[in-house]
């Protein structure tokens, strides 16, 4: 099994992930690591990427989750997976993948990218990312988790969510 934290920039998946990877202990792929340099210089810049930005980079994300699978192994990922398109990229990796897509009111969103330092996503291409976003269908596992609460409630609730559909148990909190 394998599942992606997805949601526009500043939604939390890199934070809720990382969290829920520790738990359930499985390999985590940041995907912000895996952008060429130029998709990174340019929203620096403050450009939105294009699908054809975006081809190579959900393909080598797609093959980091087939190797693990291959291997036998689950894994974890954050990754924006913003179109129904780039999901179906991230699919083709592995039969079962699932999506956790992280939501909130576009004002809690920016306030936390105007509060967050040292990154190199500005603020502003927040609008082009919701414009983009493609929410799941109802076709595509997965499930939809409002934010709006403290990380540490997220996570416990993403936690539960994603271990009672996957039939997954996750070790008790030390
Ligand atoms: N539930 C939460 N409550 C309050 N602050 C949060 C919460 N989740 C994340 N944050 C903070 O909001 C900011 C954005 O979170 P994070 O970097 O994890 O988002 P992201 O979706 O990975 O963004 P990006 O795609 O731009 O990398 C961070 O400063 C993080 O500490
Ligand atoms: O598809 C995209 O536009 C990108 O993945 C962005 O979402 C950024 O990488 C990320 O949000 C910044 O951390």
């Amino acid at each position: 099994m394998h599942i992606v934290f997805m949601g526009v920039s500043g939604s939390g998946k890199s934070t809720v992930a990382l969290s829920v990877a520790q738990r359930l202990g499985l390999p985590y792929a940041e995907a912000d690591g895996f952008h060429p340099e130029a998709n990174i210089a340019k929203m620096s810049a403050g450009t939105p990427l294009t699908d054809e930005d975006r081809r190579p980079w959900l393909r080598s994300l797609a093959a980091w989750i087939s190797d693990h699978e291959l291997r036998g192994e689950s894994t974890l990922m954050a990754c924006s997976a913003l179109k129904r398109s780039y999901r179906d990229t991230l699919r083709s990796g592995a039969p079962g993948v699932y999506f956790v897509h992280l939501d909130a009111p576009t004002a809690v969103i920016a306030e936390r990218l105007r509060a967050r330092a040292g990154h190199f996503m500005p603020a502003g291409l927040l609008d082009s990312q919701q414009a983009t976003l493609e929410p799941l269908e109802d076709d595509e596992a997965g499930i939809t988790i409002d934010v709006s609460d403290s990380a540490a409630q997220v996570a416990g609730r993403v936690l539960d969510a994603v271990t009672a559909a996957l039939g997954l148990s996750a070790p008790p909190q030390a």
